[in-house]
């Protein structure tokens, strides 16, 4: 699993660290992951040119140890302090190491050697161009030590003037990208954008959540020992999945595996109906049942000789295609007092879900109808909405999108990062929602069977695009493969 914890969740576990170890080791120890992961990018130390973007918090301490690290290892390592605040000793440090500091809030394009005099004051963003501009392209990396968890987002001017100055050259991030929300994962102006972050004793909330995630590049944990609570955002491994798909015991038949049933498509969106059976189709449950338009049945048993009509089940789905017979699904449904997926048409209805067991799956635009914002505020802030509703319907709910997430009150979010942008491609929802009515049925609590079968129809469409593009049948027909690669 991999966890991603708070600010004030770090703050209060590296507290009690900090009073049981020497000054200074928690930082250390920071400092040297970060190091190798530099090393480990550039390949080596000497020779190559580093550049140190340092801000006034411990953050900016961590880059100029590891800068040190890094001198030591034969790099040409220079910083540029953007606080006449900058972390004292690791300035200190660098300068012992062979590094050059350069006071960008003091200094002016002739920035000379640490330490510095007081130069007249001119606005950041002109003292950061002009002391940059010719040397953009001389760096091989960006160490982002501007700001981590301290930080307030937006960055401020000066910090995004220097990040200006050096677009283009490789960045790599400590702990978190500078300007990103930590928390929240939402990105509010400026920010870095990194090739790597190198973070520290947990990920933290905005590596894993859009839109953030996407300014956090390839992250690299490092354990620096901190003891932790339950975390505010998991995801899933491929351990943590092979442990919760449901197996058939020896003893297993149909209906012991759990039977799914289907309440989705109409005549106008008969496709909906067979993409949501191929879901369901997937193998996990032990049976499958079609309930609707005698035509669209008509179709689905043509496709699919197993699957069966109206009966007793463990699971429904309802509401992909289900166009104006939504609501009516939906009634069906609920009558029969099992747990259920409610998708597309249906979520208009989700209020009538009550205490059922359920898992809602709205995309951003149906969640924004749901919650009657706009679409591009769930964009902007998918935990924050992702959250609110599972409080305001007091059930599962997953937001579909490049990470998926799936939020229930109390438990910590989980986000889905197995998949391929292939993904979003007409159908795939339906697909999607068949898959965890199939592990609804075959027992798994909703909060599980939403986030296991959002990891494997993602999983699935990686396996099945082998990078190139595919149709939402594409995945379902994967999806066994990947279920024996884990349980194999
Ligand atoms: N916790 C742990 O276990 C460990 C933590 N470690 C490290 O410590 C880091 C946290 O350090 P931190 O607390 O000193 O805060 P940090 O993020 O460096 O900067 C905050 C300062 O920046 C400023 N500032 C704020 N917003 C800004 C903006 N938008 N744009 C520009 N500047 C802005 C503001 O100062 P101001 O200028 O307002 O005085 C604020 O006080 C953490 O991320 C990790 O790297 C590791 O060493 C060891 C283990
Ligand atoms: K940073």
């Amino acid at each position: 699993m991999i966890r991603a914890h708070t600010v004030e969740q770090v703050r209060a576990a590296e507290a009690r660290l900090l009073a049981q170890l020497p000054e200074g080791a928690l930082m250390q120890r920071a400092a040297h992951g970060l190091a190798h992961a530099v090393l480990d990018l550039l390949g080596g130390g000497y020779g190559r040119r580093v550049l140190l973007l340092v801000g006034s918090g411990d953050n900016g301490g961590d880059a100029l140890y590891a800068g040190a690290v890094l001198a030591r290892r034969g790099a040409y390592v220079e910083a540029w302090l953007l606080s006449d605040k900058a972390h004292a000793a690791g300035v200190a440090a660098l300068g012992q190491a062979g590094g050059v500091v350069r006071r960008l809030d003091t200094s002016s394009a002739s920035a000379s050697d640490y330490p510095t005099t007081e130069q007249p004051r001119s606005s950041s963003r002109e003292r950061a161009q002009r002391a940059t501009v010719s040397r953009r392209s001389d760096f091989d990396v960006v160490v982002d030590g501007i700001v981590g968890i301290g930080g307030r987002p937006p960055l401020r001017e000066g910090a995004a003037a220097a990040l200006e100055a050096v677009a283009g050259v490789p960045v790599v991030a400590v702990d978190t990208p500078s300007g990103v929300d930590v928390d929240g994962g939402e990105l509010v102006g400026p920010h870095v954008v990194a090739d790597v972050t190198v973070t520290f004793g947990t990920h933290k909330v905005a590596h894993l959540v859009d839109p953030a995630s996407t300014a956090s590049g390839v992250v690299h944990l490092v354990d620096i020992g901190l003891d932790l609570p339950e975390p505010a955002l998991e995801a899933l491994q491929p351990a943590d999945v092979a442990a919760l798909v449901p197996r058939p015991g020896p003893h297993a038949q149909k209906y012991t595996r759990g039977v799914v049933g289907v309440r989705a498509g109409s005549a106008a969106y008969p496709g909906a109906a067979l993409l949501c059976v191929a879901g369901a189709e997937c193998g996990l449950a032990g049976m499958v049942r079609y309930v609707g338009d005698p035509s669209v049945a008509d179709r689905v048993r043509a496709a699919r000789p197993e699957v069966v009509g109206d009966g007793r089940v463990q699971a429904w789905v309802v509401g992909s295609g289900s166009h104006d017979g939504a609501e009516e699904a939906l009634r069906a449904a609920l009558a029969d007092d099992v747990p259920l997926v409610v998708d597309a048409d249906a979520l208009a209805f989700a209020d009538r879900v009550g205490a059922a067991p359920a898992v809602l799956t709205p995309h951003a635009g149906e969640l924004a109808a749901m919650l009657g914002v706009e679409r591009d505020e769930i964009e902007a802030a998918p935990l924050r909405h992702a959250r609110a509703a599972a409080e305001r319907y007091r059930t599962t709910v997953l937001l579909k999108g490049r990470h998926t997430l799936v939020a229930e009150p109390g438990r910590p979010v989980r986000v889905t990062t197995s998949g391929t942008p292939w993904l979003a491609t007409a159908g795939a929802g339906d697909v999607l929602s068949g898959v965890i009515g199939a592990l609804l049925a075959a027992g798994l609590s909703p909060y599980d069977a939403a986030s296991v079968g959002s990891w494997l129809h993602g999983a699935a469409a990686t396996l099945a695009s082998q990078g190139g593009p595919i149709v939402a049948g594409d995945a379902a027909r994967a999806l066994p493969a990947v279920v024996a690669t884990l349980v194999g």
